[in-house]
């Protein structure tokens, strides 16, 4: 069969791009050996049948998690016949593309195990769980709370007869509700509940819980737990058994309490020890540290589907040029696009930065040093919260920007959202987390004439500074020096924090005027953390890029920069650093960032690397030859499987022969 567009113009594209194409590649992955690493994997997977992703989107919910059952028991099978190294291991998990309990084994179990456990207990538990002996969860939320991690009920309550605590759930909202690998695969349970001693609650702790037999898989006497059902889209999230579980005086032996930040002893005594309680919560640190990378992974994805599509799809014409134009064109459609393109380069870079943040944080924390943990908090919840949001919206305006096609499961991008968009809820709500950005900001600015502010905060000692001068731009060019632009962010974000500092210090310091200025905080955490992905990104691109790619990355740094000042112009010239002229002339610096980006546009998106299995896609191939695999794709529809519909006879039929209502029609 004939395409005329296709496969010629994606072609094209790639002969314009003005960049080191395999050094970008390179740079994406994260260094040389990660993208060899990167492209084994990929192979690997897109050459193993039982890893296919066909039909998921077809699938009954049952057949889907069966599926799903069977892809992790490959995976693991594969990762240790043929020896994989952790990374290797990690890598063939992303490739393999979907949500399943081994997420939540390898991802939370086991690094709050790490974090929260004694010596002796990482002892006894991390050998049965690197082997996959035993399945874990993590059993935080219940139905009645989630983000209010001291509201849980489960309760845990010490019995120093028997040396046991009994779990135990005593209303319906203390049920355990949500946690991934719960419902239908993990064998124990990494539960948080009230500890109780000599009838005394002294709040949150985490115990691990068996659940199933190691026998028969059956749930052990006095546990119920089950699957909490079907979830938003098709395919999506719904590879993964999200769980409820309830206790009824279960006893576990006492040595099941995680006892690094506090301990019982055996005749019940309860003894804290002087690390910070929230390292309680440190395996919410490392998963929302690792979220910001994959929102990266998961906006480049739609990014490739829709920048590949808008430059193979031709819509209207103009009489200077033959032909239709190809809609990536469209000023409209790249002032959409290409801001999308530059935030999924930005995010890689935080990715990368937030990573390093993360492994400082933990080295401090092995030699006791806690002084840090605030701002890490602080970042990681903010930046998580900030990339989901923005990748969530962003996948959805990239399946508009594929027209009527990306509203087709065959675009790939119904399913990406599905899957992703549950991001903006778990590991924290993703307003609750800019609160918490909000409070961190707060106290920095209320100690800040006592402790100079450090890491990304640093710029709040320059407060007064930032307070008064205004941006110096007069010329759009001006613009182009990172310098210019991080005053510009840093000065939004400063005076948005003291804006809403002042009015919260001028107050009576009551609940309800800290409830009623929640907005404002809101709002100035987004600016904190808009910031930090500026600065970062900017960073980034100042240690060391490679030659080849410089002045792309500078191109997508300028483009990512100048659309947040845009897209917050409001509250930039709300603060008064900036004129309302000033944001014009970054609208048109803006537009040459796009004629800039528009010739390597698609070589950009070939730098992710993403093959055509992993992305799914009849939009996103690489051959650009999307309408003959659209019309492929309709002969694999369930519903084409007869000529004659299943159910002719019985519905259709009768419709267009009986003419019961003909007669009386006025028609
Ligand atoms: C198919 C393939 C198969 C392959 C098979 C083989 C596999 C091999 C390898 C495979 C590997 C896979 C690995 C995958 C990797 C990872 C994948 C992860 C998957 C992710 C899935 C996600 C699933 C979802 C999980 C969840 O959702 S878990 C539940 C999360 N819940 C929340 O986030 C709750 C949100 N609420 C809170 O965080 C808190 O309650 C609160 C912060 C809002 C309030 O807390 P609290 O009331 O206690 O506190 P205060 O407000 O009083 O604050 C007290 C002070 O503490 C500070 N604080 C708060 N939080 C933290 C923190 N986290 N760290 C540090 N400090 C913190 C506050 O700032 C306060 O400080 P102050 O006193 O100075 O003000
Ligand atoms: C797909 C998925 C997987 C999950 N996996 C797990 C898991 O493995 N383990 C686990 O323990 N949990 C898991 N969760 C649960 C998840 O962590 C919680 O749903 C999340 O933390 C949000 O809590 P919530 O549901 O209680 O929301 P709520 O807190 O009830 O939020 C509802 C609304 O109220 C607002 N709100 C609440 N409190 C405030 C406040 N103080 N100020 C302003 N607004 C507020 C929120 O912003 C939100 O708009 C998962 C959830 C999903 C969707």
């Amino acid at each position: 069969m004939q395409d005329g567009n296709g496969l010629d113009h994606l072609a094209g594209e790639r002969a314009m791009a003005q960049f080191d194409l395999q050094a970008m590649k390179v740079y994406l992955a994260g260094g040389q050996r990660e993208y060899e690493i990167s492209t084994k994997m990929a192979q690997l997977v897109a050459n193993d049948p039982v890893f296919s992703k066909e039909d998921r989107v077809r699938l009954a919910r049952k057949d889907l998690y069966k599926n799903s059952l069977r892809k992790a028991g490959h995976a693991w099978k594969t990762i240790l016949e043929k020896g994989l190294s952790e990374v290797e291991g990690l890598k063939l998990r992303h490739f393999v593309d979907e949500p399943t309990y081994t997420d939540l084994h390898w991802g939370m179990f086991i690094p709050a195990i790490k974090g929260q456990g004694t010596e002796e207990q990482q002892h006894k538990w991390l050998p049965l769980a690197y082997k996959m002996a035993i399945i874990g969860c993590y059993a935080q939320t219940e139905l009645g709370h989630g983000s209010n991690v001291q509201g849980l009920e489960t309760t845990a309550t010490f019995d120093p007869t028997t040396d046991e605590f009994i779990m135990h759930s005593p209303t319906v909202t203390s049920t355990k509700w949500w946690p991934g690998g719960l419902g239908k695969a993990s064998t124990h349970a990494l539960v948080y509940a009230r500890l109780i001693t000599d009838k005394k609650d002294h709040g949150i702790h985490a115990f691990i819980a068996p659940i199933r037999s190691l026998e028969d898989h059956t749930p052990l006497p006095n546990v119920t737990v089950g699957d909490i059902g079907v979830k938003f889209g098709n395919g999506g999230y719904n590879t993964m058994d999200n769980g409820f579980l309830r206790f009824d005086h279960v006893r576990i032996p006492r040595e099941n309490m995680l006892m690094r930040l506090a301990t019982v002893t055996k005749d019940g005594k309860y003894v804290r020890s002087n690390k910070p309680r929230q390292l309680g919560y440190g395996a919410m640190v490392f998963v929302r540290q690792g979220i910001v990378i994959d929102a990266s992974i998961y906006l480049s994805r739609a990014v490739t589907i829709a920048v590949r599509y808008s430059a193979v799809r031709r819509q209207f014409g103009n009489k200077d040029e033959p032909g239709e134009l190809q809609v990536i064109q469209y000023r409209t459609q790249q002032s959409r696009l290409f801001p999308l393109l530059a935030t999924a380069y930005a995010y890689r870079a935080v990715g990368f930065w937030m990573k390093s943040l993360y492994a400082d944080v933990m080295k401090r924390l092995n030699d006791n040093d806690f002084s840090t943990l605030p701002e890490v908090h602080a970042c990681t919840a903010g930046l998580k919260s900030i990339t989901t949001s923005v990748t969530a919206d962003g996948i959805e305006e990239c399946r508009k920007l594929c027209g009527g096609h990306g509203f087709l499961c065959a675009s790939g991008l119904p399913e990406l959202y599905a899957a992703y968009v549950p991001a903006c809820t778990y590991e924290g709500d993703n307003t609750i987390l800019l609160l918490q950005v909000a409070r961190f900001l707060l106290k920095t600015l209320s100690q800040v004439s006592k402790v100079r502010p450090v890491g990304t905060a640093a710029y709040l000692g320059n407060i007064k500074q930032l307070s008064t001068q205004n941006c110096k731009v007069s010329q759009g060019h001006d613009w182009l020096n990172t310098s210019v632009l991080l005053e510009a962010f840093e000065a939004r974000s400063a005076r948005q924090a003291a804006a809403v500092a002042l009015r919260l210090a001028k107050g009576s310091g009551s609940e309800a005027e800290f409830q009623e200025n929640t907005p404002e905080l809101v709002e100035s955490a987004r600016a904190h953390c808009q910031l930090i992905l500026v600065s970062k990104f900017i960073e980034q691109l100042q240690t060391g890029t490679p030659e080849g790619i410089r002045k792309q990355l500078e191109v997508l740094c300028y483009t990512y920069a100048f659309s947040q000042l845009i897209d917050n112009a409001g509250d930039f010239l709300a603060t008064g650093y900036v004129t309302g002229n000033q944001i014009a002339l970054a609208k048109e610096e803006l537009k040459h960032m796009f004629d800039k980006i528009r010739p390597n546009a698609v070589a950009l998106v070939d730098a992710f690397d993403h093959t055509d299995d992993y992305l799914g896609s009849a939009l996103g191939r690489y051959d650009g030859d999307v309408y003959t695999h659209l019309y492929k794709g309709a002969f694999k529809e369930s519903l084409n499987d007869t000529v004659v519909v299943d159910g002719y006879e019985e519905y259709l039929k009768p419709v267009l022969t009986q003419n019961l209502w003909a007669p009386h029609s006025k028609l």
